[in-house]
């Protein structure tokens, strides 16, 4: 009789978080800033999370990608339980596994939109970085600015270099915070298309920090913030 092994990892969950705190030291003592936060996100999911300014939701995506540590709970993204790695070991599982795109691009000055795009293939010595980074600056319509520098090129520009930045190493999970938030309409439109198109082409689990109603309608579930406590809602049509 054959014995046929599933992959678990291939149905886990992207993310499992279980009673997320997270305190920092504030000047009048200890703040709380997430009281128990949980959410289980599936491969290809799209999730969006709103809620007032300052209620956390930066903070968790921060937690997310690895960049800031729980003070209490269980989080595990791409089947990495991350309490459990040191700085080298979450270095490597930001590289592989999280894209992020910010509301305020966050490209190096210095460095051509092509070597913005390169750099983490770069890190991750793959000698196929340029060209990878090339094809990805092709694919959200970025051919032709390949050599131009951050300043020279327009915010909608910029923001298309950093979700180029954020797919190119096919990442399972990408974090996106208010990623039209500095960009008209039309522009934000067309960022969300790419952010939206990742996950019908490579299956790309994606969360979205978003004060755009009619783009948190768009997600598959929505989570609302507030004051450090997250809680699903019923996805209502824009
Ligand atoms: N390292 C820190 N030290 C002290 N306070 C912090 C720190 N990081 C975040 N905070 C505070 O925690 C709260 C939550 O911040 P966070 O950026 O997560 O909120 P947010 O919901 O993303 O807000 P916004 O929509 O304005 O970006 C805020 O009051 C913020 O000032």
């Amino acid at each position: 009789m054959d014995i046929v092994q599933s992959d678990p990892s291939a149905v886990a969950p992207v993310i499992q978080a279980h009673d997320l705190t997270f305190e920092v030291a504030g000047p009048a003592g200890r703040v709380n800033i997430l009281k128990g936060v949980g959410m289980q996100v599936g491969r290809g999911e799209v999730v969006g999370i709103v809620g007032p300014s300052g209620s956390g939701k930066t903070s968790l995506l921060m937690l997310l990608a690895g960049l800031d540590k729980p003070s209490g709970g269980t989080l595990s993204v791409a089947g990495h339980a991350l309490a459990g790695m040191d700085e080298d070991a979450l270095a490597r599982f930001r590289r592989e596994e999280v894209g992020i795109v910010f509301q305020s691009f966050h490209l190096v000055p210095t460095m051509t939109a092509l070597e913005n795009v390169a750099m983490p293939l770069e890190f991750a010595g793959d000698d196929g970085a340029f060209a990878k980074a090339e094809a990805a600056l092709t694919s959200v319509g970025l051919g032709h600015r390949v050599h131009h520098y951050p300043g020279q090129l327009s915010g909608g520009e910029q923001q298309r270099v950093a979700v180029a930045r954020a797919f190119v190493a096919t990442p399972s999970l990408i974090l996106a915070d208010e990623p039209t938030g500095n960009l008209d309409r039309a522009t934000g439109q067309h960022v969300m298309e790419l952010l939206f198109g990742l996950r019908e082409r490579h299956g790309t689990t994606l969360v979205l920090i978003t004060h755009d109603p009619a783009l948190a309608a768009r997600c598959d579930r929505q989570f609302h913030m507030q004051d450090g406590i997250l809680t699903e809602q019923a996805v209502l049509p824009a």
